[in-house]
């Protein structure tokens, strides 16, 4: 093959978007398209010259010969490091905005567009492309398949990251359905419904033609992942567009139907997005890089499908008090303390795989990272079913301890969890002996897990100190409190919140670091880590 059809089709794309933008129904939907007229056309060039250049024979970027189709992996691993130092930095701004709202810049950098900039940033292209990359390993790995589909995978790779821009830009430009972590407009929707189906294919294709009989558990993962995400992502995002020509659409639901079908959406991001894709990961890096067994199969078995049948009844416990019926709202209720149970059981399965090896946290910093990201998971998985009582909801809702919540799952699971299986990763990738340096790993551990720990509880304390005025009577049963108080109480925590932000920040530019070095082949001459006791503390001869 040599990218002829691919190139035409791109071309062809071009000039779509030329005529999008020409014929326009609205001004937004034009400027839309001018930034898609002009990231097809770089793209279109770029393969030119690759057909032009390549010489006879070679044209193909596919390394044919070699078992697995590690090409586009490398790919992954370096896209999902730059958008989590962009991602973590737009988290920090947007933490600055709130501490200091001078900081708003309208109005393409507002906080109401810069909040879903860094949701997406962080959740879809850096975790979306962690979860791609990951899987593609994984799966072959563990099939001793190579990916199914052959040039496929560079679609579903490049086709995601033109989703990521255009989501991207369409907020800074003002573009939103306003429905959260689903905010790109209907025509983005359909591009990434369609990359999704190719994802889909080349993951299922290369389990069906896997010649390892047995499927391992973090496939199953992984699978759920893809498919209950393309099953969500079709349905809350049901809309009619005002024009084929605009960005504007009206939802297909309306009301409280509406609020249900987005929480449905909303908390199974998090249930299959954000847990059971990077349970996938953690049953696949962490039994690699502490060489064992997991704990338990059979355990990973029943969590497994445990967690995916109650997750789907959990969202409702994002609308307590609300108009929905009561009984929805209990039963939400009733998942989501249920769920308590399979997600410890993936917790305890993943940090017991360490039998026998513990000694590996004092002298691995990257098993050491993976660890705190299990720990993380069961502390954010005891948080969520406590907050889904609806007695502590009516304190925990609308304030910051959900901010808390959030981030100790986002940061703490899905931060460092990705940490350690790009750190195990990028080496195997680039055939390199090791990283550049184990030490600077053992620095982003520390300054990751220090930053993790400052924002959430910091958030736990602006929360319940927020909930707590907010619900302040005096003996006339007169609010004690004016909203702006509220708001006005909380300056010290946001900007002790964006400190924590900070070390997590700088973190992830070390791991950034480390991982460009490892890719240029250096290795940094430094003792290792914890290997053998301090020479004052060894016996005498
Ligand atoms: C440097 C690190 C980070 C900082 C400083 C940061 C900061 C923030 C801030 C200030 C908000 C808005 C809070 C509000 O509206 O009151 C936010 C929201 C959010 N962030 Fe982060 N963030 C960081 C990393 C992450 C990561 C790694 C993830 C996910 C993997 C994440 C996921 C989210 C989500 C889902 C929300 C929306 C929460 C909600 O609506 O309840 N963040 N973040
Ligand atoms: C058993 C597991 C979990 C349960 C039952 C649970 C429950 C909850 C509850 C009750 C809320 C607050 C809803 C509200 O008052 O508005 C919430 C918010 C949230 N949780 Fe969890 N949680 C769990 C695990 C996690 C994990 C592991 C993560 C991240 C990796 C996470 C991410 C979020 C996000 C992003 C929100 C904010 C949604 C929003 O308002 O924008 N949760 N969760
Ligand atoms: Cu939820």
């Amino acid at each position: 093959m040599n990218h002829v059809s691919e190139t035409i089709l791109l071309a062809i794309g071009t000039f779509l978007a030329l005529l999008g933008a020409a014929f326009a129904h609205d001004s937004l939907f034009a400027a839309h398209m001018w930034v898609l007229f002009f990231v097809l056309l770089i793209s279109t060039i770029v393969m030119l010259r690759r057909i032009s250049f390549a010489p006879a024979g070679q044209a193909s970027n596919l390394s044919v010969k070699s078992e697995y189709f590690d090409e586009v992996i490398k790919y992954g691993a370096i896209a999902t490091v730059f958008w989590g130092v962009v991602g973590f930095l737009v988290g920090v701004v947007v933490a600055l905005q709130l501490a200091f709202p001078d900081l708003n810049i309208e109005p393409w950098f507002n906080f109401g567009r810069m909040r879903p900039l860094h949701t997406s940033a962080v959740i879809f292209a850096f975790g979306g492309n962690a979860l791609i990359a990951t899987s593609f390993y994984v799966v072959q790995r563990t099939s001793r398949a190579r990916l199914f589909g052959g040039d496929l995978a560079w679609f579903v790779f490049w086709g995601y990251q033109l989703f990521i821009v255009m989501a991207a830009t369409g907020y800074l430009l003002g573009i939103t359905q306003a429905r959260e972590y689903a905010e790109p407009e209907w025509y983005v929707d359909v591009w990434l419904t369609i990359v999704w189906v190719a994802y889909l294919a080349v993951f299922l294709g290369t389990i069906l033609v896997r010649k390892e009989p047995h499927i391992y558990v973090a496939n199953w993962f992984y699978l759920a992942f893809i498919v209950t995400i393309a099953m969500l992502h079709v349905v809350n995002n049901l809309a009619v567009p005002v024009s084929f020509l605009g960005f504007k659409s009206y939802s297909a639901f309306s009301g409280v139907q509406d609020a249900l079908t987005q929480w449905w959406y909303g908390h199974n991001a998090v249930g299959f997005f954000l847990t059971a894709g990077f349970l996938g990961m953690m049953y696949y890096f962490i039994p690699k890089q502490v060489n064992r067994p997991v704990y338990s199969y059979r355990l990973s078995i029943i969590h497994f499908w445990a967690l995916i049948f109650m997750y789907i009844w959990a969202g409702p416990h994002h609308l307590h008090y609300t108009a929905l019926p009561d009984w929805a709202q209990t039963l939400g209720m009733v998942f989501s303390v249920m769920l308590w149970m399979p997600s410890w059981g993936g917790m305890i399965n993943g940090l017991m795989t360490l039998s026998g090896a513990w000694d590996k946290i004092r002298t691995d910093p990257i098993v050491r990272m993976m660890v705190m990201a299990v720990a993380f998971y069961g502390m954010a998985t005891f948080e969520g079913p406590m907050m889904s009582i609806k007695a502590v909801n009516s304190l925990s809702h609308y304030t910051d301890w959900t901010i808390g919540h959030v981030h100790s799952g986002a940061l703490g699971w899905n931060g460092l969890i990705t940490f350690g299986a790009m750190y195990y990763l990028v080496p195997k990738l680039w055939k390199r002996e090791r990283l550049y340096s184990v030490r600077m790993v053992n620095w982003h551990f520390w300054l990751a897990t220090l930053g993790i720990v400052v924002y959430a509880a910091v958030m736990w304390v602006a929360g319940v100190q927020q909930g707590l005025m907010w619900r302040e009577y005096d003996d006339q049963g007169f609010l004690v409190y004016s909203f702006a108080e509220t708001v006005a109480a909380m300056f010290p925590y946001y900007v002790l919140r964006a400190v924590g932000g900070g070390l997590f920040l700088a973190g992830a530019l070390i791991m950034a670091f480390n991982i460009t070095m490892t890719i240029l082949g250096y290795q940094r001459r430094e003792a290792p880590i914890g290997g053998a006791l301090a020479p004052a503390l060894q016996p005498a001869e």
